[in-house]
């Protein structure tokens, strides 16, 4: 007799959709009794179903109302993960305060975030920029994560001239630019899995370049360095960054302990197990950290083997949620039998 089919149901943007439910991913999850099915996130989620687990990525109030509806009508149906857990993700001036409060265990490194301040717009900013104490060069991001292009779209400052150019109209955060050496670490968690791999990022700006940038070179726009492609990209970004490959290869990993403790201390303080975070070590000091960007249900087919992982994590929770309902059985029952103890004492 073939095991029981647990299924698990998935709303995914058409993009995030066909980049992640990949047949790869499909059929090993069916060989371990895991249906993946297709949640309409246009019709109502209660008409859809019956789920074990539902996994999810859609922005938007509507969709996260439907969500708590179904975990305060079905309880036993595993929510990965709790909308108002991924909100806080959806805003940048607020996505790394998980980081500044952590406690985990640190060999001989040191984490942080890089200082930002939150600017409604960037009007009359020249005049401002010391009473800030920023010193430059800066990135400006907007605020708001919201899965458009635009949300990924941001500036490098890399001086006043940069700055009386930048018209931004909604609120920003201005953070600091952080030497790095041109990689990012990108570290994908998925529940207790942890996979960190190196990216391409922006090359280090030192005081020589930034004194000797011409007034018209003050400001560069950019996005997603950490997945640009060469071919489809903008040649002045490809420019800038042009070389920085040797850089991502001749870089060695953070130590797998400090991303692990630092992977499983984001999960348990966000309450969040599908996300990953960009980790960047400073130039000057080899063991100073820090982490500059998380995101929610990132692009994880890129991750190597991600379908094993997913499947096994896929497992991992259902075989929870079996536990949890056997345990709930149980106590019932005891209950039950205290009753039936209780009344008979009452004859
Ligand atoms: N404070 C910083 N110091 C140095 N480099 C930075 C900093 N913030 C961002 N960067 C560079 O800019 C890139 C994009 O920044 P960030 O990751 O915040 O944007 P994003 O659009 O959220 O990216 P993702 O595609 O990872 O979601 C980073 O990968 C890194 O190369
Ligand atoms: O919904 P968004 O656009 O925020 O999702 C992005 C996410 O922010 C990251 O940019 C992902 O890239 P990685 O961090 O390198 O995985 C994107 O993955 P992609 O493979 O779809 O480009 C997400 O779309
Ligand atoms: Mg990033
Ligand atoms: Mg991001």
């Amino acid at each position: 007799m073939s095991s029981p089919m647990y299924r698990i149901g998935y709303a995914l943007s058409s993009k995030d959709g066909q980049r992640f439910m990949q047949n790869s991913l499909i059929n090993q999850a069916k060989q371990r009794g895991i249906d993946l099915i297709e949640i309409d996130p246009t019709k109502p989620l209660a008409q859809q179903g019956p789920f074990d687990c539902i996994i999810h990525k859609i922005y938007g109030s509507d969709w996260n109302n439907q969500v708590q509806q179904l975990s305060l009508h079905h309880p036993n149906v595993v929510v990965i993960d709790p909308p108002e857990a991924i909100d806080h993700l959806h805003s940048r001036a607020s996505m790394l305060d998980v980081v500044t409060s952590l406690k985990i265990p640190q060999g001989n490194q040191t984490l942080g975030v890089p200082n930002q301040r939150v600017l409604e717009e960037s009007e009359n900013l020249v005049d401002s920029i010391d009473e800030i104490g920023f010193k430059f060069p800066f990135i400006a991001k907007q605020v708001s994560v919201d899965g458009s292009a635009k949300s990924h779209e941001m500036f490098l400052v890399f001086n006043e001239n940069g700055l009386k150019k930048l018209k931004l109209k909604k609120p920003f955060v201005m953070q600091e630019f952080v030497n790095h050496g041109g990689v990012i670490f990108k570290v994908y968690v998925v529940g207790d899995h942890v996979k960190c791999v190196k990216r391409k990022s922006l090359p280090d700006i030192s005081e020589g370049t930034l004194n000797s940038m011409a007034p018209e070179e003050g400001l560069l726009l950019f996005k997603q360095i950490s997945n640009l492609i060469a071919k489809n990209d903008s040649s002045e970004v490809e420019g800038y960054i042009s070389g920085v490959e040797k850089l991502v290869e001749a870089a060695e990993m953070p130590p797998s302990e400090f991303v692990t403790a630092l992977a499983n201390g984001l999960r348990e303080a966000m309450g969040l197990r599908l996300f990953n975070f960009d980790l960047i070590r400073d130039s000057r000091d080899g063991n100073r950290y820090y982490v500059i960007d998380i995101n929610y249900f990132p692009g994880f087919a890129k991750m190597p083997e991600y379908e094993s992982v997913f499947v096994d994590f896929f497992c991992d929770v259902v075989e929870e949620k079996r536990r949890n309902v056997e345990l709930e059985a149980k106590e019932n029952q005891e209950v039950r039998g205290g009753e039936i103890e209780e009344s008979k004492k009452l004859v």
